[in-house]
Parts: structure tokens; sequence; C-alpha cells
């Protein structure tokens, strides 16, 4: 029997200070995520980030928090749930840090049954710090626990015409009547993955990455974030100056992929945008990185900037037309099953 398993990054069990300390140490400490070599990794991360940011982060937390839990993992269970109505495998989430695990996602479904399992990892874009290490753990864990177990894994879909055809809608109904730019701000990654994770050695971080074709781009993060939003811009029929692509939610003194959205929210308004819409198509669910990072604090930086009017699109969450997308995207990869 088939199911499927969406993916997603997974947030603290609670806002307790002790709970984030415990999420972001599990976070961090994954090689994919914090790149260094064990013992730098610990120190960096053990050593200097647990010591202050739990007690930040937790802050932060609390004032996206919803009655139900974390805003992504809630918005992940509604989309699962809404799935299930449309498919007739049956269907889990899982998390790749804290709960609910994939280890907990892949028992379930095994406990109905299922020897076969689409797995989803809920990012448009390819990163090591996500699609990558989804799929590591998920190995990991197969292996161990469920060896008997099939796992066929649905991949980056940033430029799928269903993907950004709902995309491209989603924003358009959003979008307000005035605005003087549309930003795309995207999670940054340091510049150092983007180079470890290039096969052919050919990117270079600059104009490589908006080039039609390049071979470097099947694992480019930075070129995947400049061709879903090319291919938005022309669905939305946007003129080209009218548009922004940023990188957000820096971490450390390392280099990220450039521009940076908090800089470009502040440079703006004195180049004459004082009305501003922005997405984050690197998250499918609204998460702390864009209730609190962009809609608060980054609002804040606009109109410190001198911005006047900010506007903020909301992810794909469980809007119906996602999930036909997401129907389609699974139902793709239950069919390989049959193929093999
Ligand atoms: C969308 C893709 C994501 C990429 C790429 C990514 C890379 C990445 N993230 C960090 C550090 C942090 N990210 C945090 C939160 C967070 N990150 C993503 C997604 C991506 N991260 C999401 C969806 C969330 C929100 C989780 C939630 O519970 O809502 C955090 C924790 C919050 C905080 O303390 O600010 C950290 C830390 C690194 C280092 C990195 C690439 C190397
Ligand atoms: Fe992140
Ligand atoms: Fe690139």
């Amino acid at each position: 029997m088939k199911g499927i398993l969406l993916v997603n990054l997974g947030s603290p069990k609670s806002t307790a200070v002790n709970d984030v300390r415990e999420y972001l140490d599990e976070f961090l400490m994954d090689e994919k995520v914090i790149d260094y070599r064990w013992f730098f990794r610990a120190l960096l991360v053990q050593g200097i980030i647990l010591n202050t940011r739990p007690k930040k982060s937790a802050e932060a937390y609390k004032t996206v928090w919803t009655d139900k839990g974390s805003p992504l993992i809630v918005i992940t269970e509604k989309i699962q749930k809404k799935l299930q109505k449309v498919v007739d495998v049956p269907v889990e989430i899982g998390m790749r840090y804290a709960q609910p695990s994939i280890e907990a996602g892949i028992q379930k479904l095994v406990d109905q049954g299922v020897s076969e399992i689409v797995l989803f990892p809920l990012y448009p874009q390819y990163a090591m710090s996500t699609t990558e290490t989804v799929v590591e753990k998920a190995e990991e864990v197969r292996k161990q626990k469920f060896p008997k177990v099939k796992i066929n894994y649905i991949q980056p879909f940033y430029d799928r015409d269903i993907y950004i055809n709902c995309l491209a809608e989603s924003i358009r109904e959003k979008l307000p009547e005035n605005f003087d730019a549309l930003q795309f701000s995207y999670h940054g990654v340091p510049e150092r993955h983007i180079y470890k994770t290039d096969p052919t050695k050919t990117c270079n971080l600059n104009d490589c990455c908006s080039r039609e074709s390049n071979p470097s781009h099947t694992f480019c993060y930075r070129h995947q974030c400049f061709k879903t939003t090319n291919l938005v811009i022309e669905k939305l029929n946007l003129p080209k100056e009218k548009t922004i692509v940023s990188f957000q939610s820096r971490l450390g003194k390392d280099k990220w992929i450039e521009p940076y959205t908090d800089e470009t929210l502040e440079t703006i308004p004195k180049k004459g945008v004082k009305n501003l819409a922005i997405v984050c198509p690197a998250f499918v669910s609204d998460c702390l990185e864009t209730l609190e990072e962009i809609s608060v604090e980054g609002k804040e930086q606009f109109l410190h900037g001198g911005g006047e009017n900010f506007h903020y699109i909301p992810c794909l969450n469980d809007e119906d037309r996602w999930i036909e997308v997401v129907k389609t995207l699974c139902e793709e990869k239950l069919h390989e099953f049959y193929l093999v």
C-alpha cells in the first residue's frame, strides 16, 4: 500500500526558552545547516549561539504562536487534512527537527499498512540545509527502522508550471492596487553552501545565477530563487524594474547570498519605493521567518527607512489551489511506484 509524508522544517514544542534551546540545538547542530566540523560547530552552536539566541527567539515565537501551537506546524497539519480529503492514500506529516518527527510520520504510515511512501519536502527550491537534509534524515531512519519501506522523493518544484501558476495567482489576488515595487524575499543561505553543493564548480554567485541555463543550476539555491521570481513576474506581466529579489534570515558572521532583505528594506524608500508589497516564496507556510521577521521587523525597517505602506503577502498555506498542486506532485510520484 502507498502513502504520503509531507515534511516541513519543524518548530520548538513551546515558546519556553528551554524548548527553543532544545530545538535550536538539534537544528543548528545538523551539519547540513552549520557545515563546520563537529568540534567547531559545537563550539559555535553550544558555546556561543545557545547562550543568547534561545531567549531572543522565544520572545519572537511568542508573538506569532497560536492557541494550537506554532503556525508552521498548524498550517502543515491543515495542508495534511485538506490533502487527505482529495487523495485515496494515507497522508501524514513529519518535521525535520523536533516533533512530530519524520520517524513518527513514517511509523504512522506503516501502522496503516503502507510500504511505499511518497515523501514531499515542502521546499520549492533545493538547498543543502532543507531538501538535502530531509532526504538524508529520511534515508537514515528508513535504513535503521523501516528497511522494507520504499521512499520516493518529490524533487524541488521551483520552476514547475503548476506551482508557478498557483503562486502567481495567489500573489495577483493579494497585491494591493497601488504599489511601487513587489519584493521577493527568500530565506538566505551562506555562500559556502552553494559552492559546496555545486558539482560542476561553475557557479560564481554573480551573474551566473541569473543565466538562462548553466549546469550548476540543479543545485544552485540562488538561481532557483531567481528562476521562481522571473517566472512569476512573467505570469503577472510585471515590469522587472518594479520587482526586487533579496535574501533574509542571516545567522552568524559568514557571508550569505546577497542582496540582504533587511538592508534592501532600509534603502529602497530613498530610491522612491514608498509603497511596497512583499512575498516570501521560499516558504510554503507562514512561520516565524515571515510573520515576525518580515511582517513585523521588516515593516519597521522599511518605515524607518522612509517607506509609507508595507503590504505583506501571505504564503500559500492551505489555499485550495496549492492543495491541488500538492496533490498533482504527489500523484506523479505515486505513479512512479507502478513503473519500477
Ligand atoms: C525556506 C528554506 C530555509 C532555508 C534555506 C533555511 C536555511 C537556514 N536557516 C538557518 C537558521 C535558522 N532558521 C530558522 C527558522 C526557519 N528557517 C526556515 C526555513 C529555511 N531555513 C523556516 C521555515 C524557519 C521557521 C521555523 C518556525 O518554527 O517557524 C531559525 C530559528 C528561528 C530563529 O532563531 O531565528 C534559525 C536559527 C540557517 C543557519 C540556515 C542555512 C544554513
Ligand atoms: Fe532557517
Ligand atoms: Fe548559481
